[in-house]
């Protein structure tokens, strides 16, 4: 494999600030329907309700599952993309990235759809792909109790990761707990589910749970280790305790005898590895563990809307919020009311893409039984930060600090700060000077063989152009993103405004990575209920919801989103996805039929071509 750079032609660098969603305006503008009763008929008429990534990916499935069908989605706000929000911010010499929200993706599990979309969108050309072996993907820091500690990885080596295990108060009780795992009681049959606490603390230890796995919470659900379902959360390791009374036996039995998965899981596989992927994107994804896009992920929002308008019968109105919907009296269609004058329509289907509460308060009538539970969910503060000065932070992709970490080490609560200059070239990477062999002829021979070529930890997958960098600039400084609130402000009576945030966020990098630097630009973002929160009992709701929702729509109404079994972008995408296989196939259900599945198979390997189920 080739590591260093060569001659090329210089990218094109876009100047302008740009801001990932288009005007309002193009999503209102109604396609013109050609409506008939001819073979060309549509076969559904199906209402999203939600303009965020779940909606849309609703409409994607769905125009590609059922070409025929009408689409209209209905967004309350006057910007689509939800939680999604990429912003290009002017600096002295030239323009810098923000993300509000998510900033990677994954491409493994239900990553693999975000990685087909790569492809089928035509995003290849614009994705930024940091190699597995970089700082980026390998170090991660976790904050305890007053200085950054490396996380253990077989690259360091096994004197550095016992040191660091055996030094390290962070570790205490780690390996011991470990070690007499195997010894432990499994727990009583009746129990039916508890916090992830209580079960990696019967299992390992208390001090483990504070101090390690809440950490690894904070970075995912920004949620209490001592609310959250471990049923849910950790399927696998529940499931293993019952079967072998041991998570570790667990874990040897699935590497002896190949892993465990749901039959619907295996399906999923086996259909994602028939798709037809183009060998050099599929090569560069196996090197790599995250992935993002040169104008970060709203550009996935944008070319989603851009397909729905160049291939879908679909229609996006956006500041149309929704007052109700209504099942007819045959059961036969469901009546979609939005609030003030626009007219009430008729649908064979809807789609919820809502979160749990506004479903509720769209289906909730005179009389009616709410069709589910509550499902809790945090609010989360980013504070995005831009330094002139470059390397302000250690290499890696930032630090999560866990509940254990003492008051006056993190009195702002924050969760967390991500590192994000790591993972997109600047351009000391991408500069000529610093490279080695200049002759691209040699380059492109050397991809025409299929070898991957990749440029300072980043692979240089449209070549001859140069990787893509997020910041557009001659010399890039330092860009951080902190994260507060989560579980911690769940019951403060107010959160910070944006003042107050800036400051919260500037005290954590300063105390944490000795940052006193003005920022040249920052951005605070309020996401406020953006993580549902599976807290202990969440499968049972789920089922109970399930049941109501059948029971109340016959199948006219299905649920998507990132409150059921995934709260990331990659398991919207999945939910979506099933949703819209659920109306091809004509199948009954209410996109929750999943939930608590227990017809499991063994996969013995799980490579691409080489799977075998028992
Ligand atoms: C922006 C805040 C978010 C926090 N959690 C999530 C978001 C979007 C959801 C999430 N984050 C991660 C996963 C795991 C699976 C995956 O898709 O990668 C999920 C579902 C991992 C993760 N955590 C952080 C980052 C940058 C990533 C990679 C995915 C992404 O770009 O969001 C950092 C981080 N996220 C949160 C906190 C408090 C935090 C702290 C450093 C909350």
């Amino acid at each position: 494999m080739i590591r260093r750079g060569y001659g090329l032609t210089a990218a094109s660098r876009r100047r302008q600030p740009y801001r990932f969603s288009q005007s309002p305006a193009i999503y209102s503008a109604t396609r013109s329907r050609a409506y008939s009763d001819g073979p060309n008929a549509p076969t559904h008429n199906v209402a999203i309700l939600g303009g965020g990534v779940t909606g849309l990916a609703s409409a994607y499935y769905l125009t590609k599952e059922l070409p025929r069908a009408k689409i209209t989605i209905y967004e309350a706000s006057d910007r689509i993309g939800g939680w999604l929000s990429s912003t290009r911010v002017p600096v002295k010499d030239g323009t810098i990235l923000f993300e509000a929200g998510p900033r990677t993706l994954r491409p493994l599990g239900n990553g693999v759809l975000a990685a087909r979309m790569v492809q089928e969108l035509d995003l290849a050309k614009d994705t930024i792909f940091p190699q597995r072996s970089s700082p980026a993907a390998r170090n991660r820091y976790i904050y305890y109790p007053d200085h950054l500690v490396r996380m253990p990885h077989p690259s360091f080596g096994l004197a550095d990761n016992v040191w660091s295990l055996m030094t390290e108060p962070i570790f205490q009780t780690a390996v011991w707990s470990g070690l007499t795992e195997v010894l432990k009681d499994a727990r009583s049959e009746e129990v039916q589910d508890e916090s992830v606490g209580d079960f990696f603390s019967r299992r390992f230890s208390k001090t483990m749970v504070d101090r390690i796995l809440s950490a690894v919470l904070h970075g995912i659900y920004a949620g209490d280790a001592w609310q959250l379902s471990a049923k849910s959360l950790f399927p696998s390791a529940w499931r293993d305790e019952a079967t072998t009374s041991s998570v570790l036996m667990g874990l040897l039995k699935h590497r002896s005898e190949g892993v465990e998965v749901t039959k619907r899981e295996a399906d999923f596989l086996k259909e994602m590895m028939s798709f037809a992927w183009d060998p050099l994107l599929r090569a560069t994804l196996k090197d790599t563990t995250v992935f993002t896009f040169k104008d970060g992920l709203g550009m996935l929002v944008d070319r989603l809307v851009r397909y729905l308008f160049e291939h879908g019968n679909v229609e996006i109105r956006t500041s149309t919020p929704v007052d109700r919907i209504k099942l007819s009296e045959d059961r036969s269609t469901v009546s979609v009311v939005p609030k003030g004058d626009a007219q009430s329509e008729d649908y064979t289907h809807v789609i919820s893409a809502l979160s749990p509460g506004h479903l509720d308060a769209v289906t909730k009538h005179a009389g009616s039984v709410p069709l589910m539970q509550p499902v809790p969910s945090v609010t989360v503060m980013t504070v995005n930060l831009y330094f002139r000065t470059p390397d302000l932070h250690p290499p890696g992709f930032g630090y999560v600090i866990p509940q254990a970490t003492p008051f006056e080490n993190n009195p702002e609560r924050a969760l967390g700060v991500v590192f994000d200059t790591a993972y997109s070239p600047g351009p000391q990477d991408v500069d000529l000077a610093n490279w080695q062999i200049t002759d691209s002829e040699q380059l492109k021979q050397a991809r025409d063989q299929g070898q991957l070529i990749n440029v300072n930890d980043f692979a240089w997958y449209n070549m001859p152009d140069r990787p893509n960098m997020q910041d557009q600039v001659e010399k890039r400084g330092t860009k951080l993103t902190v994260m507060l609130g989560g579980h911690w402000w769940n019951d403060w009576p107010s959160f910070p405004d944006e003042k107050e945030g800036l400051a919260m966020a500037r005290s954590v990098v300063q105390r944490h990575l000795g940052i006193t630097e003005e920022p040249e630009v920052w951005q605070v973002n309020m996401q406020k209920d953006c993580i549902p929160q599976y807290t202990v009992g969440h499968e049972q709701r789920l089922k109970s919801a399930h049941n109501n929702i059948w029971r109340e729509y016959k199948g006219r109404l299905r649920v998507a989103g990132n409150w059921m079994a995934g709260v990331g972008v990659n398991d919207c995408l999945r939910s979506a996805y099933d949703v819209a296989g659920g109306l091809k196939e004509g199948r009954d259900g209410t996109g929750l039929e999943h939930i608590g599945t227990t017809e499991y198979v063994r996969l013995k390997q799980v490579r691409p071509g080489k799977e075998v189920k028992e």
